[in-house]
This record gives C-alpha cells, sequence and structure tokens, in this order.
C-alpha cells in the first residue's frame, strides 16, 4: 500500500511552549488512523502541519509524497478536513456553505454530497447561528466528505453528535476506508477510536508513547479476573506469576489484573479450588489510561 502521509522527527515549538516534539508515524492509503491524546497533548498542532498551516522547527513531512507548505495547493484539493474548530459564517444557511465548498472543489457530481445530507438529517435552509452545535458539525461533516477525498483529516469528528448519528458516522467512515480512501481521525475519546481505527498513536505532552494496531493493543490490554472462594486462600499465592496483579481482595473474593498468557495462572486457580469465576473482556480502556496518565511533562520547556 503506498504511504499516503509520512510523518519523521517532527518537532514544532511555540516560543518556550511545546507543541510537538520528535514524532514520527506513517499511515497507509485505505488506513483508519486513530490520533489520541488528552487535551493540549499535541494533536491540533500536528494537523496543522500536515495541512501546512505551520512549519516545523525540525523534522519532515510529506502527504501525498508532496511538502505541505510548498504544495498545500495540490495537497488541500484531495483532502476533507473537518477542523476542532469549525469556522462557518454565521449569516448564511448550510446549504449556502455547501454550495460554496462544492464551487472551491469544483464538485460535479452532487449525488453523494445529497445522500449525505439526507443520511445525517442536515438542516440546509437556515442561518448556521441559530444551530445547535450538533447541527453545525453535520454541516462540516458533508463539506469534509462530499467530494470524496483521497485522504480525510477529522478534529474531534462525532463532537455534538447524537449516538445514532455517530452510528451513521462509523459507517460512513467504514465505507471510505472501503472504498481505499485513507482517514485520519484525531479524538480524545476512546470509545470513538476503538471503534473506528486500525491503527492508532497516541501522544501526550507532545510525544508518541505508542503506535500500534487495535487488534494488537488488544491484546496486550489487562483482562479482569476475578475469583470466589468458600476457604481462605492466601493472596501472596499470586505473587511472583508474572503479568499478573492483585488488585483487590476481600473475604471469599479475589481480582486479578492480568497481563500475561493464561496458562500458569489456571494451572494455580485450579489448585486452589475456587466456587466461581469470572473474567471480563480486555479493557483498552484501562490500558489507554495507563499511557495518558504516565507522567506529565511540564507544559513550558527550556527553550533551545
Ligand atoms: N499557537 C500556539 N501558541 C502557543 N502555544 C501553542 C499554540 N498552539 C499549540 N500550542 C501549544 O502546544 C500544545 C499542544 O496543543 P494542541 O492544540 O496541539 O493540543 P490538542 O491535543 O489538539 O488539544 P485539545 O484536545 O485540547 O484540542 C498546547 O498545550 C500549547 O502549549
Amino acid at each position: 500500500m503506498p504511504t499516503i502521509v509520512e510523518v519523521d522527527r517532527l518537532t514544532r515549538r511555540f516560543g518556550s511552549r511545546r507543541g510537538v516534539t520528535d514524532i514520527s508515524f506513517d499511515i497507509a492509503a485505505g488506513e483508519v488512523f486513530g490520533f489520541l491524546g488528552p487535551n493540549g497533548a499535541g494533536k491540533s498542532t500536528t494537523i496543522r502541519l500536515l495541512l501546512g498551516l505551520y512549519r516545523a522547527n525540525s523534522g519532515r513531512t510529506t502527504v501525498f509524497g508532496l511538502d505541505p507548505v510548498a504544495d498545500s495547493v495540490e495537497i488541500h484539493r484531495r483532502i476533507g478536513y473537518l477542523p476542532g474548530e469549525l469556522a462557518l459564517y454565521p449569516r448564511l444557511t448550510g446549504q449556502r456553505h455547501l454550495d460554496g465548498v462544492a464551487r472551491i472543489c469544483a464538485l460535479t457530481d452532487y449525488v453523494y454530497r445529497d445522500e449525505l445530507v439526507e443520511r445525517f438529517d442536515v438542516e440546509l435552509d437556515t442561518p448556521v447561528h441559530t444551530l445547535s452545535k450538533g447541527n453545525r458539525q453535520k454541516i462540516g461533516l458533508v463539506q469534509a466528505f462530499m467530494h470524496k477525498p483521497e485522504l480525510l483529516i477529522l478534529d474531534e469528528p462525532t463532537s455534538g453528535l447524537d449516538p445514532l448519528l455517530q452510528d451513521e458516522f462509523v459507517r460512513l467512515v467504514r465505507e471510505t476506508a472501503d472504498d481505499g480512501r485513507t482517514v485520519f481521525l484525531s479524538s480524545h475519546e476512546l470509545d470513538e477510536v476503538q471503534r473506528l481505527v486500525d491503527r492508532l498513536a497516541i501522544i501526550k505532552d507532545g510525544r508518541i508513547v505508542v503506535t500500534d494496531t487495535i487488534e494488537h493493543l488488544r491484546r496486550q490490554a489487562p483482562r479482569t479476573i476475578e475469583l470466589h472462594f468458600d476457604h481462605h486462600v492466601d493472596r501472596h499465592r499470586f505473587d511472583g506469576l508474572s503479568g499478573v496483579r492483585l488488585i483487590d481482595h476481600t473475604r471469599g473474593r479475589i481480582t486479578l489484573s492480568v497481563t500475561a498468557p493464561i496458562g500458569p495462572l489456571l494451572r494455580l486457580i485450579a489448585e486452589l479450588e475456587p466456587i466461581d469465576m469470572t473474567a471480563r473482556a480486555a479493557d483498552l480502556d484501562e490500558l489507554f489510561l495507563e499511557y495518558y496518565r504516565k507522567d506529565r511533562d511540564p507544559e513550558v520547556v527550556d527553550a533551545e
């Protein structure tokens, strides 16, 4: 698969404030790539670097093999962008906004646009300042998708959408990827990212802390096992089992978090003869939160 986005040791500072530091990742054609991180992590800065709105202090990035600053016109023609804070003209209607974007993109086929308007039940005839946040967001979504761009860059795309429309959005992204087009999706919503993406990077304090597939992360994610006993069991029996952590211990109940292959633990459990056992599925949220939690860097760094 050709590489659509390439980011190589990119750094952007704002005076003494960190923006992003030494970040690298690639996105292949047809991939849905998640970019996840808490507030202030550096997601929007990365997007602005990809769009050529900021210049990097060091490192390199290409989009479709082109330079985001030097080739911005060509790149912008081939992408659909939904900004985190959608700027619309308050007095214009949704229809006027969509017509404006259609002109810029030289859109000739309106069938897909009309289909999206219907699917998302977009209000086209009232000035946008009278619309709710979710209804404005729907206009932004149609603007980004309607010309079937090769790459979609979506910053917090489902913010303000109700659960039904969030499901519709998931379908739209899947169709886009099935069509061989590429989606870069930035979010701090763990659920949204889990449902949608093939691969993700987690950014924190301006640095990427992990890049992996959802499937691989899920395999590493902790499972929770709860054991019930009608006799006393020494909780230290689980000490020394690699990848097994005791998270709770009350009379008759032991709760464990497990990240290793389950075999050795199951043998020990059988020996201890519990009266009941429940196992909860891999908890990706917990794994993500671990990455989120690890010590925070200060906002202000020494400018070199
Ligand atoms: N124009 C700017 N001037 C000064 N500092 C900036 C600027 N833009 C970003 N930063 C710095 O870069 C850091 C990353 O900001 P960014 O907006 O990229 O985070 P984010 O992950 O998009 O956050 P959020 O989820 O809250 O939108 C900020 O904490 C801030 O210190």
